[in-house]
């Protein structure tokens, strides 16, 4: 369970979008929201854990996220699941860009299509979920956007290339948004978290020597929760952060 320790006034019943916000990350996140009284639907391919976050929040916040199950790396999906979320809770006001797929790769081996597959789910839904609740936003006349980048682009690891790619490029999106839509009264901002303790992570790639390889990297010498990621996103999301955008906030513990 996360633990509130600030509240934000104005994300109360503030209409919310996450994607991959039915695990990892976006689990907490998706949480997190909740428990400020937002209106939060959350996009996810993941049906048993999407469908068990939203059991277990039931009844414990004001208003139980809505989840929409869709694959982000169809646009058709993405739109349709965009325009729900605004059906469901008014326009969206804070789109919070997520969802990730950090499998490897190898440069020697992949494919042209590979690389299509990662970019559309790594670094298109971001663009297109940004364009799908950007003219409700622009109404509103206010909005936060909030996209996953990570410290791994600046790190020159080698087995990801596409991923990585990704990531930067999530910056550079992240800046040109801000930009556009910036006069609307709308910020977007990204946030590089350093390596995070999901369950998949956990499964995947994490032993005992790699992490505590990291966390020597790390000025201070924890691992990091997906928890970690909430208090960052919702301030960000929030008007505490009001003059606040185009920036990349690192969430790594002080990566030396
Ligand atoms: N975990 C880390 O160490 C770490 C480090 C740096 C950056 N990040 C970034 O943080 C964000 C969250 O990472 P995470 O580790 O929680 O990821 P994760 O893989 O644990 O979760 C991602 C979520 O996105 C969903 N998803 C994946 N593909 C989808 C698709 N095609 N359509 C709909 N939903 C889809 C998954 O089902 C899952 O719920 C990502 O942007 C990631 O790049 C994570």
């Amino acid at each position: 369970m996360i633990e509130q320790t600030t509240i934000f006034p104005d994300l109360k019943g503030a209409s919310v979008l996450i994607t991959g916000g039915g695990s990892g990350i976006g689990a907490a996140l998706t949480e997190g929201f909740a428990r400020q009284g937002a209106r939060v639907a959350f996009i996810d391919i993941a049906v048993a854990a999407s469908q068990a976050l939203v059991d277990g929040l039931a009844g414990q916040v004001d208003h139980t996220p809505l989840f929409l199950e869709a694959d982000l790396s169809d646009l058709g999906q993405l739109r349709n699941a965009c325009a729900k979320a605004d059906e469901a809770h008014g326009a969206v006001t804070v789109l919070v860009s997520n969802a990730a797929l950090d499998d490897r790769h190898d440069l020697l081996e992949m494919s042209d299509d590979y690389w299509d597959a990662n970019q559309a789910i790594n670094l298109r839904p971001a663009a297109f979920a940004a364009q799908a609740v950007a003219p409700g936003m622009i109404e509103a006349g206010h909005g936060a956007i909030v996209n996953f980048t990570s410290t791994s682009y600046m790190l020159n690891i080698g087995n990801m290339p596409s991923y990585t790619a990704a990531k930067a490029g999530i910056v550079g999106l992240t800046k040109g948004l801000a930009g556009r839509l910036g006069p609307h009264g709308i910020r977007v901002n990204a946030i590089a978290p350093g390596w995070v303790m999901t369950e998949r992570q956990k499964q995947l790639w994490v032993t005992e020597d790699g992490l505590k390889a990291m966390i020597d990297r790390q000025c201070l010498k924890e691992a990091i929760q997906p928890e970690d990621m909430v208090g960052p996103c919702l301030f960000l999301a929030s008007s505490a952060a009001r003059m606040i955008t185009a920036q990349v906030l690192i969430a790594d513990g002080g990566m030396m």
